[in-house]
C-alpha cells in the first residue's frame, strides 16, 4: 500500500459544495504490530460538520493527527486542503502572551491582525477579554480563546478533537451551541472527535463511528434542527450509535 499525501485545491471560503475538502481512501496507521486504522475512507465536503465516534482508544485522534499533519499515515490517500487548524481538549495558551497575543500568535504583526483578532474575540464572546492574562480566564473562558485562535486563520479544515471534555455540564452545551453558530457561519469542513454522542447528533452533518481500524457507520443525521433530544429521530439515532459503540 502506498501513501500518497497531496494537497488539494483551496477552497472558495464561505461555499458548501459537493468537492470534498477531506478525502481518505484506505487509510492505515500501524503503532508497534497494531493497525489502529486499518483502512479507513472518509470524505468531508467544504462546510460539511462530521462528528467521529468511537470507544476508547480506536484511533480517532490519531486519525485527526493525520488530518492535521501532526502524524503520518503508513498508507492509503490522505488529501487535506492547506488551512488546517485545530482545538484540543486543553486550550495550550501560552501564559506568558495576552488572550489577544495568543489568538494572533504566528500571524504578521499590524493593525489589520489586530483587528481580525479582536473580531474573532468578539465572536467567542471574549473581547473584553483582549488584554488579559490567561491565568485571568475560566476554563470555557480560555476554550473560547482557543476556538477564536482556531477561527482567526480562517481555516478550509476545523479539528476539533474533544474540546469541550473538561468543561462543566453548562458550559459545554454553551460551547456546542456556540461552535454550531461559528461553523455556521464561517463554513470550514469540520471533523469533532468526541466521545458524546448527544454532542455528535447535537452537532454534526454526518456522524462515523471509527471501530477496529475502520469506520463501522457513516451516515447523514437526518434529525431536524434545531435538535432535541427528545425528537423520536434524534432518539433513533442515538440508541443506534450507541449500539455500535457497545452499549446496549
Ligand atoms: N505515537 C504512538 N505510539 C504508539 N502507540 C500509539 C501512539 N499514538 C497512539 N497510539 C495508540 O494507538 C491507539 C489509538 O490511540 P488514539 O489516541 O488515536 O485513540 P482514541 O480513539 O483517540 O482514544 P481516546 O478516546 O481514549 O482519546 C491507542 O492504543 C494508543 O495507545
Amino acid at each position: 500500500m502506498t501513501t500518497t499525501p497531496a494537497v488539494a485545491p483551496a477552497p472558495a471560503p464561505d461555499s458548501a459544495s459537493i468537492e470534498p475538502a477531506v478525502h481518505l481512501r484506505g487509510l492505515r496507521r500501524v503503532f508497534g504490530t497494531r493497525a489502529v486504522l486499518d483502512g479507513v475512507d472518509l470524505s468531508i465536503a467544504r462546510g460539511e460538520f462530521v462528528a467521529l465516534l468511537g470507544a476508547s482508544g480506536t484511533g480517532k485522534t490519531t486519525l485527526l493527527r493525520i488530518l492535521g499533519e501532526l502524524d503520518r499515515a503508513d498508507g492509503g490517500t490522505v488529501l487535506v486542503p492547506p488551512v488546517r487548524t485545530v482545538v484540543f481538549q486543553e486550550p495550550r495558551l501560552v501564559p506568558s502572551k495576552r488572550v489577544l497575543a495568543n489568538v494572533t500568535v504566528g500571524l504578521p504583526r499590524g493593525a489589520a491582525t489586530r483587528e481580525t483578532g479582536l473580531r474573532a474575540l468578539a465572536e467567542v464572546g471574549l473581547d473584553r477579554h483582549a488584554d488579559a492574562w490567561p491565568v485571568t480566564l475560566s476554563g470555557g473562558e480560555a476554550q473560547r480563546a482557543a476556538l477564536a485562535r482556531a477561527l482567526v486563520r480562517a481555516p478550509q479544515l476545523l479539528l476539533l478533537d474533544e474540546p469541550f471534555a473538561a468543561l462543566d455540564a453548562l458550559t459545554r452545551l454553551r460551547m456546542q451551541d456556540l461552535v454550531g453558530d461559528l461553523v455556521r457561519r464561517h463554513r470550514p469542513a469540520v471533523l469533532l472527535v468526541t466521545h458524546d454522542v448527544d454532542e455528535a447528533v447535537r452537532l454534526a452533518d454526518r456522524v462515523a463511528v471509527l471501530r477496529d481500524g475502520k469506520l463501522v457507520r457513516d451516515q447523514r443525521v437526518g434529525v431536524a434542527r434545531p435538535r432535541d433530544p427528545a425528537d423520536p429521530a434524534f432518539a433513533d439515532l442515538r440508541r443506534r450509535l450507541l449500539a455500535d459503540l457497545g452499549v446496549h
